[in-house]
């Protein structure tokens, strides 16, 4: 087995050369410096509507709905995404537009994708979304929506021509374990993040039934 290359460099870009640009997304050759400082090439690929001064593309909603004598759901939509060529399961989400901030971003994204009106009760750092891939990021927006509100009984979505979103409400407590139900039910791709938090949720507030040994 070989021994690893020491680092000695701070790695660091050099050049960014466009390749292809359409008017969603664009295709650039990443040179860059690696960290035994030998210079290397990268495909990469970005929106080209990343807005000037703002860190993330887009904004991803954790909604909650809370309503009197219900469960507390995550609000969730199911739609066609053509680069998948199947249906997914995803949070609500959308890109940041020009004047916009991460926090108005979220809750327009949020009334226009589900109808539901909401209040912003957190925001998570920039994230990333696909680095071996791309340089897009997305901020996390924790919102919390009064189901009981005259405004939230019946919410109609804004949808935008070509836009076709299903609403599907999750009951917390039961949330990968109906993600699970519906992956067997119909084919279904799950966005990554919904099902680590659904993960976490299962581990951090469900203990199993068993417990002879406390394991490290
Ligand atoms: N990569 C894309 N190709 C397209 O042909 N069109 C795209 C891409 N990304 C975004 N869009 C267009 C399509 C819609 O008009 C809007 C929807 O964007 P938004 O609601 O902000 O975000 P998502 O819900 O995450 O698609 O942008």
């Amino acid at each position: 087995m070989s021994s690893p290359k020491k680092a000695t460099t701070e790695p660091h870009v050099i050049e960014e050369e466009l390749i292809a640009s359409g008017k969603w997304v664009k295709l650039e050759k990443t040179t860059y410096v690696d960290p035994s400082g030998s210079t290397r090439t990268w495909e990469t690929t970005k929106r080209t509507t990343r807005v000037a001064n703002i860190a993330s593309d887009a904004v991803t909603i954790i909604a909650l709905l809370k309503r009197t004598l219900h469960k507390d759901c995550v609000v969730m939509v199911r739609q066609f995404r053509p680069p998948m060529g199947c249906n997914t399961l995803e949070f609500p989400a959308g890109l940041i537009d020009d004047n916009e901030t991460v926090e108005t971003a979220a809750l327009r994204e949020l009334k226009e994708e589900t109808g539901y009106k909401g209040e912003v009760v957190g925001v998570t750092p920039v994230t990333c979304l696909d680095p071996g891939l791309s340089n897009c990021t997305t901020q996390m927006v924790m919102v919390h929506i009064n189901g009981d509100d005259t405004e939230n009984i019946n919410p109609t979505q804004q949808l935008g021509d070509g836009e076709f979103v299903e609403v599907i409400l999750l009951p917390l407590n039961e949330f990968q374990q109906k993600i699970d139900e519906l992956l067997k039910k119909e084919k279904i791709v799950v966005q990554s993040m919904v099902y680590i938090y659904a993960m976490g949720m299962s581990q951090a507030f469900f203990k199993p039934r068993e417990l002879p040994v406390l394991k490290q």
